[in-house]
């Protein structure tokens, strides 16, 4: 089968799994590159780190009986996977502090400045802020994301989702928006990747206080030198004493958080029907273009569409104009159960409201039902717990290695394997893979090699 017709498109729907898998040739090529930059680096590089960390060689590149004595799960030195970031003494900033106190901002104007460089954001829609930004201050700039390419005659700078990262490519500055999600159970790996593995000579990181003891212990062994600079919010945020408890006191530019594609649309319809507002959607599994027209249409003053109704997918760093969040509920569904949402979460949602220089400079946030408020309150009073762990993954290099090792296991296997077996530092844990394990369920029927596949189970 043609290789397009198999890798192009593709929506999956097995073991209970409806997924679009996509790729393009693009960031195949940056794996491929990634790969073979690897293959030659690791050769030396892989050599000398583990000899130096375990006196005689573990891993002999000639012969497939030296192969199976190497240790492929040990996964205790993550920062030697990266031989070209480690090639530079890079000089990290942490710029930490609440949402709303111009982090970004700051690392934003030292990648303006800069001859070249990346921004790896969280999510699409910032990634697509930042590089819309970029462009119109003359600074020509790809976007990159799982579902897009953009790219702009002579760009010296991408914007891009974290997992798009480019670890094989120098830099002169990049950022790493939102550094906190390295503890994310899902995607804090590709966090934790960009952090190690971006060959920057000035890397900022953006986020969250509570990640300043992690980071700098994860980098004490890179030789970078690392830099705290602390933020304070730039405008108020109000807790209100009193719930919404009624749709006419829904008012322009408010924006309801709900956690369910369901409850999002049912509650579009309540507001809508009162006759006073119409509202734009945001969450998560909207088309990108989608999210982007919804998020312009209510940030425009000159429509209709004033109220927003959306789910956490707009939590992270967000420029939106909202004067007051409204939570419908604390809770959520996380793919295993409903659980209270965090000090972190309910704080990163309720910074949407009222941002810097925004057509409401005073933020206001309370909740839909009168007995969510006490958590509500006690949540933004409270700083957020310190994160212990960043997430981890193999990469395509172990992968590959372990794969020619046992040469009929397949990727899932291959995953299975390594979660099973996985040995880690104390500053790690194995990202949860249980989703990317059941994609290599079905990509392992797939006529494709490792390569694509990884690259499936990864984007
Ligand atoms: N010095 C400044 N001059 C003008 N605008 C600013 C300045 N600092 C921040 N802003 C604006 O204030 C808003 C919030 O800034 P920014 O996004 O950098 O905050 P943040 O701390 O990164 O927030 P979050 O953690 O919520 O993402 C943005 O619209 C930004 O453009």
């Amino acid at each position: 089968m043609a290789y397009s017709a198999v890798v192009g498109f593709r929506k999956v729907s097995a073991l209970g799994i409806s997924r679009v898998l996509q790729a393009d040739k693009g960031s195949l090529w940056r794996f491929q590159l990634e790969t073979q930059f690897g293959e030659v680096l690791r050769l030396g590089l892989l050599t000398r780190n583990y000899r130096k960390n375990s006196g005689p060689p573990k891993f002999d590149f000639t012969g497939t009986e030296a192969t199976s004595k190497f240790d492929f799960t040990d996964l205790t030195c993550p920062h030697t996977w990266y031989p070209i970031a480690r090639k530079k003494k890079r000089k990290v900033i942490l710029h930490v502090g609440p949402t709303n106190s111009g982090k970004t901002y700051s690392a934003l104007k030292h990648l303006e400045k800069s001859s070249s460089g990346v921004y790896c954001g969280p999510l699409r829609l910032l990634a697509w802020e930042v590089a819309k930004r970029l462009n119109k201050a003359n600074v020509p700039c790809d976007l990159i994301t799982g579902q897009e390419k953009e790219l702009k005659e002579g760009a010296t700078h991408k914007a891009v989702t974290v997992e798009m990262a480019d670890v094989t490519s120098v830099y002169d500055c990049a950022i790493i928006d939102e550094i906190q999600m390295v503890g994310c159970t899902q995607r804090g790996f590709a966090f934790t990747r960009a952090l190690l593995g971006i060959a920057a000579d000035e890397l900022h990181l953006c986020g969250d206080p509570a990640v300043v003891p992690l980071v700098e212990d994860i980098l004490k062994v890179t030789g970078d030198d690392v830099e705290v600079h602390t933020y304070e919010r730039l405008s108020p945020l109000v807790p209100l004493k009193e719930p919404v408890s009624s749709v006419s006191s829904i008012k322009t530019g408010d924006c309801l958080v709900t956690f369910s594609r369901k409850d999002i649309y049912a509650y579009k319809k309540i507001i809508e029907r009162a006759g006073n507002h119409f509202c734009s959607v945001v969450y998560g599994s909207l088309p990108p273009e989608t999210r982007t027209t919804q998020a312009t249409r209510f940030n425009d003053e000159t429509n209709d569409f004033d109220v927003l109704v959306a789910s956490d997918a707009i939590g992270m760093g967000l420029n939106l104009n909202i004067s007051r969040i409204i939570f419908s509920t604390l809770q959520k569904f996380d793919g295993t159960g409903t659980r209270d949402l965090t000090v972190s979460e309910i704080k990163q949602i309720a910074g949407r409201a009222g941002r810097f220089q925004s057509k409401f400079p005073i933020g206001e946030v309370t909740c839909l039902h009168k007995e969510d408020l006490p958590l509500l309150h006690a949540s933004l009073k409270s700083p957020s717990p310190l994160l212990e762990r960043a997430g981890l993954f193999p990469t395509f290099d172990l992968l590959c290695r372990y794969s020619l090792a046992h040469p009929k296991h397949g990727l899932y296997q291959i995953l299975e394997h390594f979660v099973e077996n996985a040995k880690l530092s104390s500053n790690y844990f194995i990202s949860n893979v249980e989703d990317m394990m059941k994609v290599a369920a079905i990509v392992d029927e797939l006529p494709l090699g490792l390569q694509e596949k990884y690259l499936f189970v990864v984007s």
